[in-house]
């Protein structure tokens, strides 16, 4: 259940990540998403310890250095280093319990995800209990159709999604926006193999974020 909210108040978003690298699929998508919607404010959450991958190549200290290294110049993002202090798996939901205790019911929170995690939500830990925290602004992303494998995620989408956007606001969670946001292949496991391959990565990241990889050598 959502608190409806008559005013319209702006949307706190959030974007979780491994971010090993952070690369422009994920800012320039986000960006546009926050033109789309009229956000603000976007929380960068990158995690410690990644549920459902691999421990990342790039260790945590490094990954958040390019994580602020990415959004320095950029207004629009801050980030947020609580996953980073936790040694269990960075769990979605205990993040969003934590800050919706801290932001009280009123305001609007979203967490951002890419279609492929959309995809796999059903993995996620007490996934359904996600919207009872947050809305969900789902980003595009090539090679992945909003066609869901699973009839019981199809049906909590049908259920809790909005084309709406001043649904989003009017309503502190509970809700699932697809954003037309823009197409960009980039993924982090491409850069870290063009790396190893010693391809150029210009235009994949900002270069502060390259420079970055040179100087610690990283993903060689
Ligand atoms: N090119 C992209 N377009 C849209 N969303 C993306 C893109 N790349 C990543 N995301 C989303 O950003 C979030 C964090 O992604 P993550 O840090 O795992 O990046 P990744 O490029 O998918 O990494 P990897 O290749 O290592 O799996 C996820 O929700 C993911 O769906
Ligand atoms: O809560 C979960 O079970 C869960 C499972 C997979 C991913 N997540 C979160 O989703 C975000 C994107 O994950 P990833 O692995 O694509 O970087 C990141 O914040 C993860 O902590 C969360």
């Amino acid at each position: 259940m959502s608190d409806r909210i008559e005013s319209g108040e702006a949307i706190h978003a959030l974007f979780g990540g491994t971010f090993d690298p952070i690369h422009y699929g994920h800012l320039k998508p986000v960006e546009a998403l926050a033109q789309e919607i009229g956000l603000n404010r976007i929380t960068l959450l990158p995690n410690h310890v990644p549920p459902h991958r691999p421990q990342p190549e790039a260790n945590t200290q490094q990954r958040l250095d390019m994580v602020k290294l990415a959004v320095a110049d950029n207004p629009l993002f801050s980030v947020d280093e609580r996953e980073l202090h936790r040694l269990a798996p960075s769990y979605t939901i205990d993040t969003l319990e934590e800050i919706r205790r801290e932001q009280g019911k009123k305001i609007p929170l979203a967490f951002i995800i890419g279609q492929d995690s959309l995809l796999t939500l059903h993995y996620w830990h007490r996934w359904q209990a996600l919207l009872d925290y947050c809305h969900l602004l789902v980003c595009a992303r090539p090679g992945y159709t909003d066609k869901l494998d699973t009839p019981e995620l199809e049906s909590w989408l049908a259920q809790h999604r909005t084309t709406k956007i001043d649904d989003l606001k009017q309503q502190a969670n509970g809700l699932i926006y697809l954003a037309h946001t823009p197409l960009l292949d980039i993924s982090a496991t491409d850069i870290r193999q063009r790396k190893h391959n010693g391809i150029s990565l210009d235009d994949l990241l900002p270069p502060t974020v390259q420079q970055y990889i040179e100087q610690q050598g990283l993903y060689r």
